[in-house]
């Protein structure tokens, strides 16, 4: 598969969907960076298992090469985590012409990218992801950011990186649950986007998807928003399809809930109260919660409609007094509703019944 070029308005780089593996790391690095040091930054799962390889590559292309590896989980995803990153790259000695290499899931993706973002006011970042979710989604587009625990990606800044490089083979080591967890955000790309692709994915289980030509196509849909709207004043927000409720399940769980499955309860709940407004078909709600269920993304939460109202309040959709909310009109097309705070309060009541 050839590079897929992303030419947002700040920046322009290639995501290199299997045409480089790990070991190549260095080469890519030093085609897109040059500089002299870098730092890997990654987590206490996928560190063991890869960073040694990246290592060698990075030095065989002449980097002297630090790292900063944190303990794995969303729990980690906050400002402390993030000064020890910066800590380190000041200890390591990195300038302004270093590189900030993020080898991991979406949550080193996030947290090293958001740490590149800002150091010395902003150095390279080269996004390896490693979980079907970083690869689809998070090293994508220069969302980079930490929670607080007010709420998830309080703190953060959009920072394109300067390549992806994604090796499909680094995912035969990635839990099957987390497997399943990316897949909440595949599914989001063909409700939202293409109905084409839902179609392909509700016919197949998951373990049966082709995942470079997925993972592509996935990559494409999110290019081509990106590039129409880096900062996500306008059509960007349909990537958070599922979102507003999804964070809210996923930060009352405290983060059991994760990601992937907290969007997948979020885009069914969803689903649920735009049949109740008339908005879609009962019929393409039911084939989003069937597929959901078949894929073993099981949409369901405790908490009350209440407590999903306060916690979504924190969403970045919200403007004041007012809540954008993404919709789905059919499965393949969505739009953004923008509805007051009472409305919205209702909108979740009809959700959760
Ligand atoms: N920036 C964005 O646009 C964007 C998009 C979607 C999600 N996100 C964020 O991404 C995060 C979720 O990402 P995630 O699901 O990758 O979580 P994660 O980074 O926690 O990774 C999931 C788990 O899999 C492990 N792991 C990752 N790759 C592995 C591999 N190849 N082998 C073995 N273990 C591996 C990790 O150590 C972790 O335990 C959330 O914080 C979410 O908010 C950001
Ligand atoms: O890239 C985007 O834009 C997205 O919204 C992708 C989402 O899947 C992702 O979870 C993102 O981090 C959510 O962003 P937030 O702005 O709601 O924090
Ligand atoms: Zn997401």
């Amino acid at each position: 598969m050839s590079a897929i070029k992303v030419d947002a308005a700040s920046h322009s780089y290639d995501v290199f969907v299997d045409e480089f593996t790990l070991d190549q790391l260095g080469e890519v690095c030093r085609d897109v960076s040059g500089g002299d040091a870098c730092c890997i930054v990654s987590d206490s799962n996928v560190a063991p298992l890869y960073l040694p390889r990246a290592k060698a590559s990075l030095e065989a292309a002449g980097y002297t090469v630090s790292s900063f590896v944190f303990e794995a989980g969303e729990q980690s995803k906050t400002i402390q985590t993030y000064a020890q990153a910066q800590q380190t790259f000041a200890h390591a000695g990195l300038t302004r012409s270093s590189l900030v290499v993020a080898l991991g899931g979406g949550v080193v993706g996030d947290l090293a990218g958001f740490a590149a973002a800002t150091y010395m006011r902003g150095i390279r970042c080269v996004q390896v992801p490693t979980s079907l979710l970083a690869c689809v989604d998070s090293s994508v587009g220069g969302k980079t950011a930490v929670d607080l625990p007010e709420g998830k990606n309080l703190v953060g800044a959009f920072f394109q990186p300067d390549a992806v490089l994604i090796d499909t083979s680094l995912l035969a080591t990635l839990p099957e649950h987390f497997l399943i967890d990316g897949c909440g955000e595949v599914l989001k790309y063909g409700v939202v986007f293409d109905k084409e692709l839902f179609a392909q994915l509700e016919a197949c289980a998951a373990s049966d998807m082709r995942l470079p030509e997925v993972i592509g196509r996935c990559v494409e849909l999110k290019r081509d928003v990106v590039v129409a709207d880096e900062k996500e004043a306008g059509a960007r927000q349909l990537l958070n399809f599922g979102h507003t409720l999804g964070h809210a399940v996923e930060k009352l769980s405290n983060f059991t809930v994760t990601h992937g499955f907290a969007v997948a309860c979020g885009m069914v709940l969803v689903a649920k109260a735009s049949v109740a407004r008339g908005w879609l078909s009962a019929a393409d709600a039911m084939r989003i919660e069937s597929t959901v269920r078949a894929w073993g993304l099981l949409a369901e939460t405790e908490e009350p409609a209440s407590a999903i109202y306060e916690a979504a309040l924190a969403d970045k959709k919200r403007h004041g007094s007012t809540m954008n909310v993404v919709v789905a009109s059919e499965i393949g097309t969505s739009r953004i509703e923008t509805l007051t705070l009472d409305d919205f309060r209702a909108f979740v009541h009809d959700a959760c019944v």
